[in-house]
């Protein structure tokens, strides 16, 4: 019986995988997490009681970020992968991933995948909103056989997570950039481990001792229960943030509000009017969902 320290990388079929230097402790949950409404998330760090290969968590370590959608703590940059074609890229959904990625203040970086079914023109449009607001925009292809290093570079060093609707090609990219090879696989210590894992489940992978990555499941739509606040959207849109000192009133919301600035930047089209569009409906569906 020991007590070691380290980091949840992967939760299956109710076992949550605690990853102590190369090692690998499939864990349970104490009953004590469960009477607080506290659960473990990938990502946590974690105190572990091990017992005959067997870990039971003892204490969730303080978290720096908690996402909601996919659940993950601690990570600190975040890439926010669409294609533009197949499928049609959704503007709706990549404003309000990066919704949440600002509300944690976490690094961000807009990943537009498929650039090969895009001509250029169509990827400067989509481009141009994001570089405008000061996003870090990259284009990739799975269909070519170059490595895209700017994108590898992006991710050195940092505890990584890859958002993004499904189909966008995720999985493609991250097993384009990170054959199976480069990564550095934990020892299960499992010795009942059980048949073939089927389940879709998610699982930060290490690349190197300071590098790490985490593929998540896609999915195409996500409520807003992440936010406390109806002025965490204004104030979580960056380019709305940075100009709204401008506005007349110092608690404009750039609705129906005279003299304001982020509506005269959005006429002259220094504000995109996609951004500005998505906004006011997200400022709608909060207020919906408040109301019950
Ligand atoms: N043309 C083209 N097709 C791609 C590219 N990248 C991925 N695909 C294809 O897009 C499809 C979806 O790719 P995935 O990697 O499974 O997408 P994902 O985002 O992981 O999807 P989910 O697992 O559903 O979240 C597959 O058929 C890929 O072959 C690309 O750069 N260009
Ligand atoms: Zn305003």
């Amino acid at each position: 019986m020991s007590d070691k320290t380290g980091v949840i990388t992967k939760i299956q079929r109710e076992l949550f995988y605690v990853s102590v230097g190369n090692e690998v402790y499939p864990s349970k949950a104490k009953g004590n997490f469960r009477n607080k409404k506290i659960t473990p998330v990938v990502g946590d760090k974690v105190d572990i009681n091990v017992e005959n290969g067997l870990g039971f968590i003892l204490k969730i370590h303080p978290r720096s970020v908690l996402l909601h959608r996919p659940e993950v703590s601690n990570i600190d940059k975040c890439f926010v992968l669409s294609s533009i074609k197949s499928p049609n890229i959704n503007l709706m959904l990549l404003d309000k991933y990066l919704l949440m990625i600002e509300k944690n203040s976490i690094d961000c970086v807009i990943v537009f995948n498929k650039s090969d079914l895009v001509s250029e023109d169509e990827k400067k449009i989509y481009a141009d909103i994001y570089r405008n607001v000061g996003y870090k925009v990259i284009f990739n292809s799975n269909e070519s056989s170059i490595t895209n290093e700017e994108l590898l570079n992006e991710f050195r060093n940092h505890i990584n997570c890859v958002i993004g609707p499904s189909g966008a090609g995720k999985s493609s990219t991250l097993k384009k950039l990170f054959p199976s090879e480069y990564f550095i696989s934990g020892k299960i210590s499992d010795k009942t481990q059980r048949g073939k894992q089927t389940t879709r489940h998610i699982e930060i992978k290490m690349v190197d001792h300071n590098t790490y990555v985490l593929d998540t499941p896609g999915f195409s739509s996500f409520d807003l229960s992440f936010l406390n606040d109806k002025s965490e959207i204004k104030n979580n849109f960056v380019e709305f943030r940075k100009n709204s000192l401008r506005c007349k009133f110092n608690n404009c919301e750039h609705i129906n509000e005279p003299k304001c600035e982020i509506k005269r930047l959005v006429e002259i089209g220094e504000i995109s009017q996609s951004r500005y569009d998505n906004y006011l409906k997200i400022v709608e569906e909060y207020k919906k969902i408040r109301r019950y």
